[in-house]
């Protein structure tokens, strides 16, 4: 095993990468059948994911985030491009690398006649953790569930299930842990207390990557927030700034007499004569009144006759970023 990996996901040394995950041009193709063409799921993706963060990949139905994320998991080969986990290349040390990896799949496939103990300790034996060196109990006390060691986990609610797999990923103590869609169908206290461990678990060192279609969830967790779509990376960029997109609104203004050029005044805001009467200045609305733009036009001499305003959320950023048409 590299050295990279010899440290506990609480304990980064320097010697750690700063990237947790590397991926460089990474494309997969699926073979066609007789009745599908070759399908192209991957166009190209070039991510690095910071060690320590809390990063979310987003992106609609079919988007690639499964592909991206299987292949980091051994579990679809890459048609070409590199990728690295925790610094170990994946085609190198393809059982370093994934060893330095934790996945919690969407789907909550969990033996329903063994307890969770049971299914820590074999998912241990699994990964070759030494008896000595397992943390099966300190495990079910971080995701809540150590109360419910002995009980069979057909009688887990989903909540305490989903959590047990987040335990599951991480009998190993990955550095890396991805979380794939892991609040899809549970309802918003659960929710609440699923965030809580994952924040829990980073603040311990661990890197988090989650895939989530909600915007919300990503909002709430995520310190950088990359958007895939058909294959390709639409946007990255830390969550703040995804936001800042949002504190963002244009105000159209239609003037009674025609304009040569911008007034200096608005110069600040990115304006622009459309045409001779009309001007369309854009502001954040943190930090800029309609009132005191209105007072800066009645100033520099304009004569408003009309005005509309144009607004963007998250989801408009979203949608505008994921429903182009595949290149
Ligand atoms: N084994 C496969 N064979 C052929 N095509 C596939 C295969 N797996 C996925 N695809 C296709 O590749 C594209 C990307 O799928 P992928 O599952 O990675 O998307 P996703 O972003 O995870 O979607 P979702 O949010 O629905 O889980 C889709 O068009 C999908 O139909």
């Amino acid at each position: 095993m590299p050295d990279s990996l010899s440290r506990s996901a609480g304990t980064a040394t320097d010697s750690a990468p700063a990237a947790a995950i590397a991926v460089t041009d990474l494309r997969k193709t699926y073979a066609g059948t007789a009745k599908a063409p070759p399908k192209e799921a991957l166009k190209g993706i070039t991510l690095s994911i910071p060690r320590g963060s809390i990063y979310g990949l987003l992106g609609p139905n079919g988007a690639g985030k499964s592909t991206f994320i299987n292949i980091l998991a051994g579990l679809v080969n890459k048609t070409s491009g590199k990728a690295s986990i925790w610094g170990i290349d994946i085609d190198e040390h393809a059982r370093s690398a994934r060893a330095a990896i934790g996945i919690v799949p969407q789907e909550l496939n969990l033996d329903p006649f063994f307890t969770p103990r049971e299914i820590l300790d074999l998912q241990a034996g699994l990964y070759g953790v030494p008896k000595a060196e397992r943390q099966t109990d300190a495990l079910l006390e971080a995701v809540g569930l150590k109360d419910k060691a002995n009980a069979y986990a057909r009688t887990l609610s989903g909540g305490m299930r989903r959590r047990l797999m987040v335990a599951k990923a991480m009998v190993h103590a990955p550095p890396v842990l991805v979380l794939d869609e892991p609040t899809a169908g549970v309802d918003v206290e659960l929710r609440q207390s699923l965030w809580a461990h994952v924040r829990e678990l980073n603040r311990a060192g661990t890197t988090i990557v989650l895939t989530t279609h909600y915007l919300e969830e990503a909002q709430e967790l995520c310190d950088t927030i990359a958007i895939v779509n058909h294959g390709q990376v639409v946007a990255c960029e830390s969550t703040e700034n995804l936001l800042g997109r949002l504190d963002s609104k244009e105000m159209v203004v239609t003037l009674d007499a025609d304009l040569a050029t911008v007034p200096p005044a608005f110069a600040a805001f990115d304006a622009k004569l459309e045409t001779p009467r009309r001007l369309v200045v854009h502001y954040k609305p943190s930090e800029t009144r309609v009132a005191d733009l209105l007072g800066a036009m009645a100033a520099a001499g304009l004569a408003v006759k009309d005005l509309s305003m144009v607004e963007s959320d998250l989801e408009d950023v979203f949608l505008q970023l994921t429903r182009a048409p595949a290149a």
